[in-house]
């Protein structure tokens, strides 16, 4: 495969923002808010995987095993996915993206900050493990989503622990994480979601 040139990214120099946080912890739901008011382009990998899937193309065919098993997909493939959606959004003038739901291991955090550009900040949405059982059970009426059942659940949080929460600490040691108490209401989250990115963004 043609490597991809990232030039116009690499040229475009807009923040980058890392989403990290256990499944159903609520980085949709505060992404599609920060999109409202800042304007960024939202990327969640575990969407870009999905519509991968549904294209039906032979990567997609690959991929619906893994997801199905509640693994991690290969880097390469996500780093990809990812890097495309970049490309897109920037020609359509980007001002910035909240990378969700990536980087899952620390491995994919370094690759992307070599081979794109450093994130400035890490929003780590904190949950305790029963609430976000409770959230996904309850997604699950509605979201139509393979992985909303209990025994995926349960997999994907324990794939969660082992591989996220060093990614949480490399960039807690690089002082660029932002640990957030998302056990509360959406608004009450935002409001500490926009307080962070107002200093992050902010010129002076
Ligand atoms: N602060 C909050 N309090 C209660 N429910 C919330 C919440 N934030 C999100 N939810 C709900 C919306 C969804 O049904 C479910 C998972 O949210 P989500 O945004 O899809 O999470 P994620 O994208 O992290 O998997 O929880
Ligand atoms: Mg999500």
């Amino acid at each position: 495969m043609a490597p991809i040139d990232l030039t116009p990214l690499k040229t475009a120099n807009v923040p980058i923002f890392f989403i990290v946080g256990g499944p159903g912890s609520g980085k949709g739901t505060q992404c599609d808010k920060i999109v409202a008011k800042y304007g960024f382009t939202h990327l969640s990998s575990g969407d870009l995987l999905r519509d991968e899937v549904a294209s039906g193309s032979a990567r997609g065919k690959e991929l619906t095993a893994i997801m199905e098993a509640g693994a991690l997909v290969p880097l390469e493939v996500v780093l990809t996915l990812v890097k495309e959606a970049m490309l897109k959004a920037v020609a359509k003038g980007s001002k910035g993206f909240l990378i969700d739901g990536y980087p899952r291991e620390v491995s994919q955090g370094v690759q992307f900050e070599n081979e794109i550009q450093p994130a400035k900040l890490v929003l780590f949405f904190d949950v305790a493990e029963d609430t976000l059982i409770k959230r996904l059970l309850h997604r699950a009426q509605t979201s139509g989503r393979a992985d909303d059942n209990i025994d995926t659940i349960k997999k994907r949080l324990h794939t969660f622990t082992t591989a996220t929460k060093p990614v949480v600490d490399h960039y807690e040691q690089q002082g660029k994480l932002v640990k957030i108490n998302a056990e509360g209401s959406v608004d009450d989250i935002f409001a500490v979601v926009t307080t962070n990115l107002d200093k992050a963004t902010s010129k002076i």
